[in-house]
């Protein structure tokens, strides 16, 4: 397969999950506008920007939740939507997405965090569930892990409904992780979190990270996207003005405009 973009146009570096000229829009309103950013592996993307600006838009995108009305979508240097289908499904495997609702349902911890496991699995994937559960790791052993990242291994057996917000959105946070993505989305994963559930989640990205999982999460939270990101995007009015290494983009903003909103002056 090859997906290069033609002569001249700008090319999404090929590791990665990546917009490349993205443009996309709800009847007949444009709401983004030429977006290109690539989020490599091992490294955290902030997107921040006023409220309706697209962000969740971007990430809808990244995770072929839509397809985009113009530009493209990459997965490793793939052009995600000239796949079939079910290759298209493939792709869509390795990006987990967490929401700010959790969105369980009523059942344990663990049937909720191995959600993931269950539905994804084609014939290939129920083969080497079995392979591995031969060799002694497999479903229970994945999800364990992944309770452990965020603090709930001893949790399992608890039911969902029992859980705090808080302990809700980290069951949420292993369910993306259950399935070892490659990528992550967060679309406001803590915006309803007290700081301690908050801090949970920020560790569980490091260790997401370091995991050489490479996570985009969109966030209101200036001092969460200063204390996680390795690199920040700043979007307004649907287009990424500025983006750059967290400690620049904060400490010195070339656009204007990313200064103002970056500094708390309204732009609009
Ligand atoms: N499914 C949809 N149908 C129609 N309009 C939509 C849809 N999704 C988003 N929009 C519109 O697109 C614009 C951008 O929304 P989006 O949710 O991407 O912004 P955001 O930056 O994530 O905002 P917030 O920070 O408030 O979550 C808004 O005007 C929104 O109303």
């Amino acid at each position: 397969m090859s997906h290069q973009p033609p002569d001249g146009e700008p090319r999404a570096e090929a590791a990665g999950i990546a917009a490349e000229r993205l443009r996309h829009g709800f009847d007949g309103e444009a709401v983004l506008e030429d977006v290109t950013v690539t989020v490599k592996p091992g490294e955290t993307l902030a997107v921040i920007g006023p409220s309706g600006t697209g962000k969740t838009t971007l990430l809808r995108l990244l995770s072929l939740f839509y397809r985009p009305d113009g530009g493209t979508v990459r997965i490793d240097g793939t052009d995600v939507w000239s796949l079939s289908k079910r290759e298209r499904l493939e792709a869509r495997r390795r990006v987990g997405m967490v929401f700010q609702e959790a969105n369980l349902f009523d059942a344990s911890v663990r049937r909720n965090a191995s959600y993931g496991l269950r539905v994804r699995r084609d014939w290939r994937g129920r083969l080497s569930a079995w392979l591995a559960r031969l060799n002694g790791g497999g479903k229970a052993a994945k999800v364990t892990d992944k309770l452990e990242i965020v603090g709930l291994e001893d949790d399992a057996g608890r039911d969902a409904a029992s859980l705090s917000g808080g302990e809700a959105q980290r069951v949420a946070f292993a369910r993306a992780l259950a399935y070892d993505p490659d990528f992550l989305l967060l679309d406001e994963p803590t915006s309803d979190l007290d700081p301690r559930n908050t801090a949970v989640i920020e560790e569980a990205i490091g260790a997401a990270r370091s995991r050489g999982i490479g996570v985009a999460i969109a966030t209101h939270d200036m001092h969460q996207a200063e204390r996680i990101a390795d690199r920040v995007a700043v979007m307004l009015g649907g287009r990424l003005i500025e983006v750059g290494p967290t400690d620049q983009v904060f400490s010195d903003p070339t656009d204007p405009r990313a200064r103002k909103f970056i500094e708390g002056e309204l732009v609009y």
